[in-house]
């Protein structure tokens, strides 16, 4: 661990309607680091990775990326502006977003689904990204169903291609939104070894989660999230083990 912030949030607000669901977020992740992002359903845990992601623009705040400000750009009298769509595009390359549903194209099969990002992303040769596809897809343990299409697929496979699909651009940081919850618990064990040798391999995380087994081996730190704001931020054992605030004990007791 090295305490060089990749990705930071600043001030962030969101408002839908009349709701206020992001109200000032800041936090950090380092080079290298897991954290683990814990809340109750609607506190507005993937309204934060949404818009780390640049997938929507917060009403104030900032993301930045090694300390770069990005989704804006500043024009010539010193204010602000969004960025267009396709500078957008170009910067997401960077943030690798793993979603609850896996968002795999049902009509291509699973080395198309990979390559697809890296052909069109990133505009990399059909052969090169073949080959840089295979080696992710093994890495996550797919490489026997290349060819498979993903509704012949069980949902922790189809994860494991999301995964890939995401890793394939190299991201500089990788965000989890509730990665396992839409699986059958039998298949959940798959999908977070992944994450889990991801984790090791040094990649900086965001995990949004509510498998506190995984959050508490894997997370450098964990952080509860309630009612738009950051409640509490602790290493993982104290966290769990020590929960010295009464949210953090009635927040668990919910989970289980
Ligand atoms: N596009 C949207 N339009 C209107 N309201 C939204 C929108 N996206 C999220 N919300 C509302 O914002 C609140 C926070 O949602 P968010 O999905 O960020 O919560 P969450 O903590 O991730 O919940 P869960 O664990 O159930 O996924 C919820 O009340 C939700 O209904």
């Amino acid at each position: 661990m090295t305490g060089t912030p990749v990705l930071e949030a600043v001030g962030l607000h969101r408002t839908y309607g009349q709701t206020e669901v992001l109200k000032g977020v800041d936090f950090s992740v380092d080079k290298g680091q897991v954290k683990a992002l814990l809340g109750p359903s609607g506190s507005g845990k993937s309204t934060i990775l949404r818009l780390m992601a640049l997938l929507e623009h917060p009403d104030s705040g900032d993301i930045l990326l090694n300390g770069k400000q990005l989704g804006v750009t500043s024009t010539s009298d010193g204010r602000s502006r969004r960025l267009p769509e396709r500078k957008l595009a170009v910067q997401r390359r960077d943030i690798g977003m793993v979603f609850q549903r896996f968002n795999l194209f049902a009509h291509l099969d699973v080395l198309h689904n990979v390559t697809l990002a890296l052909t069109e992303v990133s505009g990399i040769r059909k052969a090169a990204a073949v080959d840089q596809a295979t080696a992710m897809l093994e890495r996550v343990g797919m490489a026997d169903r290349l060819h498979h299409y993903p509704g012949e697929l069980s949902g922790g496979q189809q994860q494991r291609v999301a995964i890939a699909r995401a890793l394939v651009l190299n991201p500089t940081v990788m965000l989890f939104d509730e990665p396992t919850s839409a699986l059958d618990p039998e298949l959940v064990g798959e999908v977070l070894e992944v994450m889990e040798a991801l984790a090791d391999s040094g990649m900086t995380m965001v995990v949004v989660t509510h498998e506190a087994r995984f959050a508490r081996r894997v997370a450098d730190e964990v952080m509860l999230f309630d009612s738009g704001t950051i409640v509490e931020v602790a290493p993982p054992e104290e966290f769990f083990d020590n929960p010295q605030h009464d949210r953090t004990r009635q927040f668990l007791a919910k989970l289980h």
